[in-house]
């Protein structure tokens, strides 16, 4: 957020970024996607109280690649507690897969063991991102008083 998107390189291992919303202080653990990088992901499981998981909507060659990741991420016992948010990037791009075809393609109805949510975005724009953050603070609000 905030950020020029025609300037970002791939993220090589991780960044962290604390974002102030509404009062609340999200730290935030950018992890990279590439392949190499994705054993590392483990490192970041503890404590986490939300997964945001961002999927090109303009590349329907790797979608499969994607549900299968996070199908085998929502196995982890660490992330057991944590609620996920999909954010359906790149909205912005003529042709690209609409929120129905995301909800069937990385299989969501599937999953019965997080709390879900999906929200169709653009970095480029800043379409829907501020939601996002609503809607994961709302759901980690709702968990806090239970413990
Ligand atoms: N049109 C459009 N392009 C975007 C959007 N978001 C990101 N991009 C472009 O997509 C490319 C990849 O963006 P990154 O932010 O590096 O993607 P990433 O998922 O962080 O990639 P890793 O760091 O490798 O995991 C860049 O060229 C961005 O400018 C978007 O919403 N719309
Ligand atoms: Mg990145």
């Amino acid at each position: 957020m905030g950020e020029d998107v025609n300037t970002v390189s791939p993220t090589l291992g991780f960044i962290i970024k604390t974002i102030d919303y509404e009062g609340y202080k999200l730290n935030i653990w950018d992890v990279g996607g590439q392949k190499t990088l994705r054993s590392y992901w483990r490192n970041y499981f503890e404590k986490t109280d939300a997964l945001i998981w961002v999927v090109d909507t303009t590349d329907r060659l790797r979608i499969d690649d994607c549900r299968e990741e996070l199908h085998g991420l929502l196995e982890e016992e660490r992330l057991a507690g944590a609620c996920l948010l999909i954010f359906a990037n790149k909205t912005d791009v003529d042709g690209c897969m609409t929120e129905e075809e995301i909800v069937t393609l990385l299989r969501l109805n599937d999953i019965r063991t997080h709390q879900w949510h999906v929200l169709p975005c653009s970095a480029m724009t800043g379409k829907n991102l501020k939601e996002g953050l609503s809607w994961v603070v709302e759901d980690a609000k709702k968990r806090l008083f239970l413990y």
